[in-house]
């Protein structure tokens, strides 16, 4: 039987107080270091689906909804949100935690593709996975449509062979 796992298997949590080193000039965590620590926590939950080497194939999206001061404490959680064939889109929420006033933000959220490999990096193939709570259902569900995209906009799909943004824009 082909082997299946839980999104929940792949959770990864890494928490972080900004230094002084990683901020820009308004004092706030800079973009390229958030985008970084993402990298990192998402290739940890690839890793963890599919027990394998990874590599970062794209970065799908990344927003920056609010952003983090110097001394704040980021936390990011990441987890597989579909595994294809041999490619997965792992999900990165980040959070800004103020212990003293007991508050929790949403920052950012980001969008990652990673490819297992084997020993030459040739892309080799990973198990299933299978959503279980409402919100990995939804990004499950979504996942695919998010893949096609970023095959075209990589050049790596024609727009006429897409299944999902067809059907969602209807032609
Ligand atoms: C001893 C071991 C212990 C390990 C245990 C501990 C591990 C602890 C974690 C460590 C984690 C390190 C994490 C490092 C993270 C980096 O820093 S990696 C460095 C940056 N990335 C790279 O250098 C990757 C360079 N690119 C490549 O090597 C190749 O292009 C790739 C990504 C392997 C793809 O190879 P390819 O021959 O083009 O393969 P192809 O069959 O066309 O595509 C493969 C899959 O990728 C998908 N894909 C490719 N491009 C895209 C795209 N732009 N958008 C969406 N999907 C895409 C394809 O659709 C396909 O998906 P499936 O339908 O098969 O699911």
């Amino acid at each position: 039987m082909e082997k299946t796992k839980k999104a929940a298997e792949s959770l990864t949590i890494m928490t972080n107080i900004v230094l002084p080193n990683e901020t820009n000039s308004l004092r706030n965590l800079f973009g390229g270091e958030l985008l970084a620590k993402m990298d990192r926590c998402a290739s940890i939950s690839a890793a963890r689906h599919c027990e394998r080497r990874v590599v970062t194939a794209s970065v799908n999206h990344v927003s920056f909804d609010h952003p983090i001061p110097e001394g704040g404490i980021v936390v990011l959680e990441s987890k597989v949100s579909r595994a294809f064939s041999t490619s997965m889109e792992i999900y990165v929420d980040v959070w800004l935690d103020d212990p003293i006033n007991q508050k929790k933000i949403h920052t950012n959220s980001g969008i990652y593709t990673f490819v297992a490999v084997d020993e030459y990096n040739r892309p080799i193939p990973i198990p299933k996975m299978v959503p279980e709570t409402e919100e990995e259902i939804s990004r499950f569900d979504a996942a695919l449509r998010r893949k096609e995209l970023s095959l075209i906009l990589s050049g790596r799909m024609n727009a006429a062979d897409s299944v999902e943004l067809k059907r969602l824009f209807g032609s």
